[in-house]
């Protein structure tokens, strides 16, 4: 079994902060004045309650109701934990919640009712129906879940859609019909077992009969063994629909010659010898979680004709349900669905197989680091997929309205496609983007503060996340003494400390610096000093020398300062060309600004330097850069002398030949607003600018800081560009996530 890249600490901890759980509640209109006030509640709000009483259709234009999906257990189920509890179930829920908002912008609450009593459950269900646009249940032990949902289904005017029946079944059968179709073997034709006659059981199978597998070539296994037909113990209506006519009577004998296997049942359920014996090309489908039935390293070890799929994510080939139930609300909610029938689950099935079969696009080779193309490591699209927003919910919605199950059907499903490529959040998939690329280069990171608790903690999750190895300069015992102080023990084994008392670099380290600076008024004995007490220069000698791909540091002194230290090492000076560029993350937007770490008063030349550093920065990140340099003036209006060189630096760059667009000097509005660009049709910007390049450390350091404080804009960098080797300072108010987002920016070399 692969490791996770995570400790018991790690989840914890993800689940503790910034604040305890996953989610919170923002406020969508402004909650400010007394007109507000009187709008959003009482009397206002008087209005759009009589039109919804008058016609309840219209509960989709006046509240959130058409956009808003609950996640209902009972905790009696839960993954393969077993039947926790409702209370336990609630971070699987929340967790189901966030991955709504995550892939398909749908809002989700998540509800856990404290019953096993099917009755009691469907009547705190279905009066709850007029709150939400669908019902996503989850985690309910068979056959509860069937009695449950079907009654749920009659009694409410709204999807009601158990996931781990049928967004399993959903995602298991795009699987199947791609991993045939590599095997070159029709579904009539397979021999299935299926482990695990519970609510995923139950489903994938008549999905697949639905789809053409024949009875007489499916064998169920639960618990006792094969279900065969006037079989008696542990049975139930629903089992005995695919009991089979075999003499078969264990999993081990059912497996003998089987084409396919498909767990949802437990892990460890299957053994190496029982994979040993089936058909040539098998498919063997490991679904159980958190661990798979066999490790595809267990099930290829016997079998390397094998085709395995697991519901994890640290494996190739995720067949879990997160694939599905997120587009599949988004399609029938945008319809506003009465439910989600067979059709829709088909066409989300169909329309998954043929992503997975498609040419696979740069930005998602980007998004993992490395290409995929339709093979047996690659059968169905990988969650990240940035195109499973705009091409999977389509089908839905068409499906739907096809067979009568929308309010509203869909006018313009080429205008829907748009509006589902614009939905989601780019900055998400800019920073995953990002992250892959780290993970692929696999860069030794030296974290220069490892007397820092914050650059710590980041340290280990760099190496814990894949990303590569961390160095950490301090003092071993203080190391170990803070990463146990933090309940962090087992990182003490992980992580390497370095110093100058254990390097075996120390003379050659002082060799290079007194070179460099002994014609700048420093002796051996400041040399020495530096280089063996100066954390700062001490990792930056370390990277100078190879000892290490990149570095971060900063968390403790003032950017300023390091910046000084660290040009002891290197030429990080404005003259040798280095630039600071931070990146402003709010709301779906990315906008790069700089200087804000190099050059104090910069000159039209050092603007334009500035310009080509951070359209770099724009590139590497994946955005196609866009500049503009501002002002408080726009084309030379006011007239001010502090705007000369801003426009003056457009010409520089004139000069040079760049390919990237530019344009100046402009106020940050015209910059960032396309409608306000329009007073301007001579604007070489063919869109809102993405690169800002300001007048001043001052102006951009108030700008930056004016977004996180005020806007609550999340900041990266400054990224240090312009230097020989990838060094990031971080500021000192950095949280521990800052650091590891300014590590990751060294590893994959942004600057
Ligand atoms: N990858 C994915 O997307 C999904 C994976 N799953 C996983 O599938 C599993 C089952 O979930 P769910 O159907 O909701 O649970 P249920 O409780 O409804 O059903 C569990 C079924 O598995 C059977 N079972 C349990 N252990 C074994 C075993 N060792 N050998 C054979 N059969 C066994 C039970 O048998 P019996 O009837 O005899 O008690 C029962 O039929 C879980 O591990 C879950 O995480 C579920 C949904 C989605
Ligand atoms: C993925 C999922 O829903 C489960 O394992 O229960
Ligand atoms: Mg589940």
């Amino acid at each position: 079994m692969t490791k996770p890249r995570f400790s018991r600490e790690d989840a914890l901890n993800f689940h503790l902060e910034p604040s305890p759980g996953k989610w919170e509640i923002q406020a969508t209109v402004p909650m400010t004045t007394q007109r507000d006030l009187s709008l959003a509640y009482s009397p206002g709000v008087a209005i759009p309650c009589e039109e919804i009483a008058k016609t309840p259709e219209l509960a989709y234009d006046y509240t959130n109701k058409g956009n808003l999906v609950a996640v209902i257990s009972n905790g009696t189920a839960v993954l393969g934990l077993g039947n926790i509890g409702a209370l336990a179930s609630k971070p699987v829920m929340e967790g189901k919640s966030v991955l709504f908002k995550r892939f398909a912008d749908v809002n989700s609450i998540d509800l856990e009712i404290d019953t096993e009593d099917p009755d009691a459950f469907c009547n705190a269900v279905r009066l709850l129906g007029p709150s939400f646009g669908g019902i996503n249940l989850e985690d309910i032990k068979a056959p509860e879940c069937f009695i449950i949902e079907q009654r749920l289904k009659e009694e409410m005017d709204i999807p009601v859609f158990h996931d781990d029946q049928h967004g399993t079944a959903v995602i298991c059968a795009a699987g199947l019909i791609n991993a045939l179709h590599i095997s070159g073997k029709k579904i009539e034709d397979v021999r299935i077992v299926l482990n695990g006659a519970g609510a995923a059981g139950i489903a994938c199978l008549e999905l697949l009969k639905s789809m053409g597998a024949k009875h007489d070539n499916c064998i169920m296994c639960d618990t006792k063994g094969v279900i065969y037909q006037g079989r008696t113990e542990g049975m139930n209506q629903w089992k005995s629909a695919h009991a089979a006519q075999t003499d078969t009577r264990t999993l081990a004998e059912a497996m003998d010659g089987a084409d396919v296997f498909l767990g949802v049942s437990a892990k460890g359920a299957v053994t190496p010898e029982m994979v040993e014996r089936m058909a040539p090309n098998p498919v063997i489908f490991a679904m159980a979680n958190p661990d798979p039935e066999i490790t595809p390293e267990e099930a290829h070890a016997v079998r390397s004709d094998a085709i395995v799929a697991t519901g994890r994510s640290d494996y190739p080939n995720q067949v879990n349900n997160v694939l599905g139930f997120p587009y599949l609300f988004r399609g029938a909610l945008d319809i506003h669905a009465r439910a989600i029938n067979d059709a829709m689950k088909i066409a989300c099935a169909e329309a998954l197989a043929e992503l997975a079969r498609e040419d696979v696009p740069d930005e998602v080779a980007m998004a993992y680091g490395r290409k995929l193309s339709f093979g047996r490591d690659y059968i169905i699209p990988t969650p990240f997929d940035p195109r499973l927003i705009h091409r999977i919910p389509p089908y839905v919605a068409r499906a739907g309205m096809d067979t009568d199950m929308a309010r509203r059907p869909i006018i313009d499903m080429e205008g829907y496609e748009e509006s589902l490529k614009v939905r989601m959040d780019p900055t998400a998939s800019i920073l995953r983007g990002i992250h892959a690329r780290a993970r692929a280069a696999q860069s030794t990171m030296i974290f220069a503060e490892g007397d820092d608790l914050r650059v710590l903690r980041a340290a280990v999750a760099y190496q814990r996340s894949g990303l590569g190895k961390a160095l950490v300069v301090g003092r071993e015992a203080e190391v170990a003494e803070a990463l146990t102080a933090i309940g962090m023990p087992d990182a003490v084994a992980e992580l390497e400390v370095v110093n100058a008392a254990n390097t075996e670099h120390l003379e050659t380290y002082k060799t290079f610096l007194y070179e460099r600076l002994q014609r700048k008024g420093h002796d051996r004995q400041d040399i020495h000093r530096l280089a063996s007490r100066d954390r700062h220069v001490f990792a930056a000698l370390m990277l100078a020398h190879g000892h290490g791909d990149g570095m971060v540091t900063g968390a403790t002194r003032k950017s300023a300062h390091v910046l000084e230290l660290l040009n002891h090492v290197f030429d990080a000076q404005p003259s040798d060309g280095a630039v600071g560029v931070s990146v402003v993350l709010h709301k779906g937007r990315i906008v790069l600004i700089a200087d804000t770490l190099v050059h104090e008063w910069p000159d039209e030349n050092d603007l334009a330097d500035i310009a080509e550093r951070g359209a770099g920065v724009a590139r590497h990140m994946g955005l196609t850069p866009r500049v503009a340099f501002l002002s408080f003036s726009t084309f030379g209006y006011p007239v001010s002398e502090r705007a000369t060189k801003m426009y003056e630096a457009a010409a520089v760059l004139d000069g040079r030949n760049v390919d990237f667009e530019y344009e100046g000097e402009m106020t940050v509005d015209v910059a960032l607003n396309p409608k306000a660009q329009e007073h301007y049709p001579f604007s070489r910007l063919t869109g809102a600018a993405n690169v800002l390049v300001v007048p001043a450390r001052h102006s951009a350091s108030i700008s930056v800081k004016l977004m996180q404080e005020m806007a609550g804009a999340t900041v990266i960098g400054p990224i240090l560009t312009g230097v020989d080797k990838p060094i990031q300072i971080c500021s000192s108010v950095s949280t521990s996530n800052d650091i590891l987002n300014m590590a990751i920016m060294a590893a994959c070399n942004v600057g």
